[in-house]
């Protein structure tokens, strides 16, 4: 009879998950993607159920990595909250699969694997795509991925400035108050963006936050929020104007309401860059349009499961 299956909390997960372990694999994993090799890798886009009566969804990501003998699958539920709610808008629960027998050998904590994953794949776009001399970071947003980004944009990179806006200006506050260096709360976004050479969009918005006439040439967007075909974070101009680079077409063609109701063209995915087929247009405006990959969560699952059984 298969073993019991390892069962990690949202404490233990945030613990055993490093950006400096997780970085690496998600390169990894992203360039192997870009290569459709189904013998290789197999994750089709996310299903989604809408919970229309409580304006939420719950999202299944399945993936199976051969080589690595990773069977995965994620679900995850994100509602629209009103402001001031108290509950989560993103929670999700990873499972871990035998690859040749079937059973289940870990069930775990999502969020945090949701929150890290997230933020380091955007350090990795920003990596490719800021401009060679980044002095200030600007932030949208003040939840769970606000969080997780200025942890990984702050380790990985040495910015002069970071900038912060939240559409309730308390919850800025309460960001930075939890943080350990300089931030500075901006009134409105324009302020926040001015001059910004990246920007990271993080919000539960459906109609645009970010405006491209705000947006200095040759910056770069990281935006991780409106994963909905009929949800915007940032307008027709920034879309048409920048080089689109995305972390699956396929998700960004069926999912991204930035990318389908602006008409913008896809450049490349991030791991179309990270193999050498496509080019890194660093010194264009460049957006990293993210939608989430089930291939992420199981390279950080894999990741936690390991760190766990070289403990026990
Ligand atoms: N790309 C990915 O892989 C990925 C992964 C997880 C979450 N997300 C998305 O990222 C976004 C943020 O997620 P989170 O977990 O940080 O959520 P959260 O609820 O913790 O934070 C959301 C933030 O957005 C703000 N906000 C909500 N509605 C807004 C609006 N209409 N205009 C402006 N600001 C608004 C809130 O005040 C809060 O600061 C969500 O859209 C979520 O679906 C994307
Ligand atoms: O990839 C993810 O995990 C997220 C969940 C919430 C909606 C956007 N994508």
């Amino acid at each position: 009879m298969a073993e019991s299956p390892v069962l990690l909390n949202k404490h233990e997960v945030e613990r055993l998950l490093s950006y400096d372990d997780l970085i690496p694999r998600l390169e990894s994993v992203m360039g192997k993607f870009s290569k459709r090799d189904s013998s290789e890798m197999i994750q089709p886009v996310r299903s989604v159920v809408p919970i229309q009566q409580h304006s939420g969804f719950l999202g299944v990501m399945p993936a199976y990595l051969a080589a690595e003998g990773i069977l995965c699958t994620k679900m995850v539920t994100f509602y629209q909250r009103p402001e001031g709610s108290s509950l989560p808008s993103t929670q999700a629960t990873v499972l871990l699969f035998h690859p040749e027998h079937g059973h289940v050998t870990a069930i775990m904590d999502g969020e945090a694997i949701t929150a890290k994953r997230t933020a380091a794949v955007s350090a990795i776009s920003a990596k490719l795509f800021m401009p060679a001399l980044s002095e200030v970071l600007c932030i949208l947003g003040s939840g769970q991925q606000a969080r997780s980004h200025y942890d990984v944009f702050t380790k990985v990179f040495k910015f002069k400035e970071v900038r912060v806006w939240s559409r309730r200006r308390e919850m800025a506050h309460r960001f930075v108050n939890d943080l350990q260096g300089p931030v500075r709360v901006c009134s409105s976004v324009k302020e926040a963006v001015t001059g910004a050479d990246v920007i990271v969009t993080a919000t539960g918005a459906s109609e645009p936050v970010l405006f491209g006439e705000w947006v200095k040439p040759g910056a770069h967007v990281a935006a991780v929020g409106a994963c909905r075909p009929d949800w915007r974070e940032l307008d027709d101009v920034l879309m048409r104007g920048a080089v689109v680079y995305v972390d699956s077409r396929e998700g960004a063609t069926a999912e991204s309401g930035d990318i389908i109701l602006s008409g913008a063209q896809v450049f490349a995915e991030l791991g179309e860059v990270i193999n050498g087929s496509f080019p890194a247009q660093r010194e264009k405006t460049t957006i990293f349009k993210s939608l989430g990959m089930g291939i992420q969560d199981a390279v950080s699952a894999k990741l936690v499961l390991e760190k766990w059984n070289s403990k026990h």
